[in-house]
């Protein structure tokens, strides 16, 4: 059976397309999730994705992706990203490979987005290539647990 990875989006990605488009492009949530469902098919992986704005709904989520053997979990968090211990615990308590993904280079923008507590639990984090940041997280996730194109 094809193994899953989840693709999780926290508060207001949801917005995408229409949230600051000169920040985060006009590009929709639905393309974002057809990107990367189309990316890990191509490495034989299949994508859960789920968005929420409420953060108890990402850590379930996230205990779920254990509970389902999730092979890795893609995050943007949105502005959880800079706020939400509970969500640093959360993925480090499941030890599922994971990447950090921004659509925004965060590091260009106000000091408070310049922290990740999602970073200190994920093994690459992302920014800055807006969503395809995702296509590029999905790559090197799958490099890391070893997914390869079905023959
Ligand atoms: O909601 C978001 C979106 C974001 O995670 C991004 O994808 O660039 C960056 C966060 O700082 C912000 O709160």
């Amino acid at each position: 059976m094809a193994q899953t990875i989840y693709v999780l989006n926290g508060p207001n990605l949801n917005l995408l397309g229409t949230r600051e488009p000169e920040i985060y492009g006009r590009a929709t949530l639905a393309d974002v999730e057809k990107l990367c469902a189309e990316t890990a098919a191509g490495f034989g992986l299949v994508a859960v994705c789920r968005q929420s704005n409420r953060e108890g709904e990402l850590i379930d989520w996230i205990h779920q992706a254990r509970s389902d053997k999730a092979a890795g979990i893609v995050i943007n968090a949105g502005g959880y990203t800079h706020t939400s211990i509970a969500l640093h615990d959360a993925l480090v308590g499941v030890q599922i490979p994971t990447v950090e993904v921004h659509v925004s280079n965060v590091f260009a923008r106000e000091d408070f987005r310049h922290h990740s507590f999602i970073a200190k639990a994920a093994f690459a984090s992302l920014c800055g290539f807006g969503i395809d940041g995702y296509r590029l997280a999905i790559n090197g996730l799958a490099a890391k647990i070893g997914a390869s194109a079905p023959a």
